[in-house]
């Protein structure tokens, strides 16, 4: 069917999208449009049971539950990262689901920044969420190195996208390690990171990714990529819950180094209860974790997970796509004369799994569409983050938003609000 900009057409996608089905997985608004998914996934009823089954061991077993419960908790962390392995292209033992994003960032640092000689540096960029670039110059003073001198932050030329062959430039002998994200978090940029990994190992420099933004968006290949190290969180895309566990990547060459941050449930399995005070730690992924499994905040990751695994990574980014070019030929069509930028790529393998829709006025916008029961994120200063989700969003919702868009902006609902921030944006 040749598109049109009636809502007819949107319907007409719906009915024969073959992921339909996992809409009636979630818990949706009743009243409203949830297009937030990239900062925080819905609730699925499965990740709901998967949940309460955990609570309901505790409330039975006590103690027990380590090892006799439904999920039993002690190999809960190995459990799923088996489930995440395949949504990122790894191994399962060069997966855990442990700690949290800039936890993680902190302990894979501090196990494989090693400066030597002349190469003391570490390579970020400018565009990069603020935690990561907290970790990094923490870890640097750590080391008594001077974060003024020893960060580098590539520059992006236009505020939005960075370009590989700049980082690849920034690539010098005095670099030891190099630490970006998949995709950004603003404009939704995919960073290509096999042609990054191939050009820093051809250097000697080691890298590692920050996969919130890409993990359940976007298949990846980090063990044929030669990727050394990665680290994401499950509450985005992958729909864990607020402040759910998160997730980290070891390539398998680098199995045996020794953690940065050493703790108990690093250990191998067999020997932890010995109770040692040399600690043997696990010959995989599993060596980076430190203290004990937040269980309950990994509990509706085996549910949330079960659906990834079932529907496949290439057919949830397959609808993704067609839900951000939809959305994008309908931003053109409609939006593009109330002042509306684009500031994601048009091309789709650059594109990851959100849009961002710049506007001078954008806070306040934000808060008309909440008023609407449209959920968005806002970014200061100008941008509208809007993800029609793969799993729980229909073309149908994306028409919806852009159609309440054009009502803001056709009435000037906006200016009933003040254009700033919300604490929590
Ligand atoms: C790209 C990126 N990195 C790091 C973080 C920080 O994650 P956390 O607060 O879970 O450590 C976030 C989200 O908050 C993020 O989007
Ligand atoms: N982690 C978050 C939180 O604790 C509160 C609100 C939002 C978040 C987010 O994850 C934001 C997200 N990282 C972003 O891309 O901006």
């Amino acid at each position: 069917m040749a598109q049109d900009f009636t809502r007819t057409y949107a319907e007409t996608r719906d009915a024969s999208d073959t992921l339909a089905p996992y809409r009636g997985e979630f818990y949706l608004p009743t009243d409203g449009i949830y297009m937030d998914g990239n900062s925080l996934g819905l609730l699925s009823k499965r990740a709901e049971q998967t949940l309460l089954e955990s609570l309901n061991d505790w409330k039975e077993l006590g103690i027990d539950g380590w090892m006799s419960g439904r999920h039993p908790w002690f190999n809960l962390s190995e459990q799923l990262a088996a489930l995440n392995a395949p949504l990122i292209g790894a191994r399962a033992e060069e997966v855990m689901v442990t700690g949290s994003t800039t936890v993680n960032l902190h302990q894979l640092v501090a196990s494989f920044f090693k400066p030597e000689g002349k190469r003391t540096k570490i390579l970020a960029d400018t565009l990069t969420f603020p935690s990561d670039i907290y970790a990094l110059k923490s870890q640097l003073e750590l080391r008594g190195l001077d974060p003024a001198e020893h960060l580098v932050q590539v520059s992006s030329p236009d505020g939005r996208y960075l370009k590989e062959e700049d980082i690849i430039a920034a690539m010098t002998d005095d670099i030891a390690l190099i630490v970006l994200p998949t995709v950004l978090y603003r404009s939704g940029q995919i960073l290509d990171m096999a042609r990054l990994a191939k050009a820093a190992h051809e250097r000697d420099i080691l890298i590692g990714f920050d996969a919130c933004h890409s993990v359940g968006a976007i298949p990846h290949a980090f063990h044929d990529w030669g990727v050394d190290f990665a680290y994401w969180c499950n509450y985005k895309h992958l729909n864990g819950g607020p402040g759910s566990v998160g997730g980290l990547f070891v390539h398998e060459r680098h199995f045996g180094t020794t953690p940065g941050l050493a703790g108990w449930f690093g250990s191998r399995k067999d020997k932890q209860f010995d109770m040692d005070h040399t600690m043997t730690p696990a010959d995989h992924a599993g060596a980076f974790q430190i203290g004990t499994p937040h269980v309950l905040s990994l509990a509706p990751q085996l549910g949330a997970l079960e659906m990834f695994n079932e529907v496949g990574m290439d057919a949830i980014r397959e609808k993704s796509l067609a839900l951000t070019t939809y959305m994008t030929t309908l931003i053109d069509e409609v939006l593009a004369p109330y002042g509306f930028v684009i500031g994601s790529p048009r091309s789709e393998t650059q594109r990851g799994a959100h849009l961002s829709l710049e506007h001078p006025e954008a806070a306040r916008i934000c808060k008309a569409l909440k008023q609407h029961r449209v959920i968005p994120d806002f970014r200061a200063p100008n941008i509208i983050r809007l993800a029609p989700v793969a799993l729980y969003n229909t073309f149908t919702d994306v028409y919806d938003v852009v159609m309440t868009l054009q009502t803001i902006m056709e009435n000037k609902e906006y200016e009933a609000f003040e254009n700033v921030r919300e604490v929590v944006a």
